[in-house]
């Protein structure tokens, strides 16, 4: 089966270096820095949105919001994966989802560039051939095309999506995908509310989750 994994909050704890990144701008602008918990909340739905969140919650002029997202786009790529951590588990799974004859893609709303550095930076670039990221396509989840053109570009055939938020939620749905929630992400509603195939909160059970279902 073909396996479309989501990035922030599904493998990779990456706040505290968005986090960082928006601080800074936020710094050079004379503001206070948000706290990681609030601009934890704001990451789900790319980096745009992320910096048009940012600027309702410190009174930013709505016009400047190219130019920020540029700066902060900017100050992540200097420095994406300093305190950005790979979940508990996450390479053994891969490895063994991969013995297991699974196919790996990666979906992120997070920018293709920074979304493949990281990847390189932790040595998790080699199991996945197709990235799709958040400005790869003209619309990002939960928009159904960007999993779905993972899926092509794999070759087609039966696919599943594993992410741990509202956003990749609605995006396995639409994209007709069964979907493995990792409980342990940036999602802000709780598990029950959360339409999902199988949750799971440790990457060591995933493969065996994923064997069951297919069984
Ligand atoms: O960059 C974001 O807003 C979210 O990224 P994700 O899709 O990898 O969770
Ligand atoms: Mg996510």
């Amino acid at each position: 089966m073909i396996l479309i994994f989501d990035l922030d909050g599904t493998l990779i704890d990456s706040a505290p270096d968005i986090a960082a990144a928006v601080n800074q701008v936020l710094h050079e602008e004379g503001l206070a820095p948000l706290d990681l918990p609030t601009v934890t909340g704001f990451v789900g739905n790319g980096l745009p949105k992320l910096v048009e969140r940012v600027m309702a919650a410190c009174a930013l002029p709505s016009a400047r919001h190219q130019e920020l997202t540029a700066r902060v786009l900017r100050q992540y790529e200097a420095e994406p994966s300093a305190r950005t951590r790979v979940y508990p588990g996450v390479v053994q799974a891969l490895k063994d989802l991969q013995v297991a004859g699974h196919e790996l893609a990666l979906c992120t709303n997070k920018p293709e560039a920074p979304a493949r550095a990281i990847l390189q930076q932790l040595g998790l670039d080699s199991f996945f051939p197709v990235v799709i990221g958040g400005d790869t396509l003209s619309v990002n989840k939960p928009n159904p095309a960007p999993a779905l053109a993972a899926q092509a570009q794999m070759g087609g055939g039966p696919a599943a999506f594993i992410g741990d938020s509202e956003v990749d939620a609605a995006t396995a749905k639409a994209a007709a995908m069964p979907f493995y929630l990792f409980t342990e992400g940036y999602r802000k509603s709780p598990v029950d509310q959360l339409p999902h195939h199988a949750a799971f909160a440790d990457f060591a059970n995933l493969p065996s989750l994923i064997g069951q279902t297919e069984a």
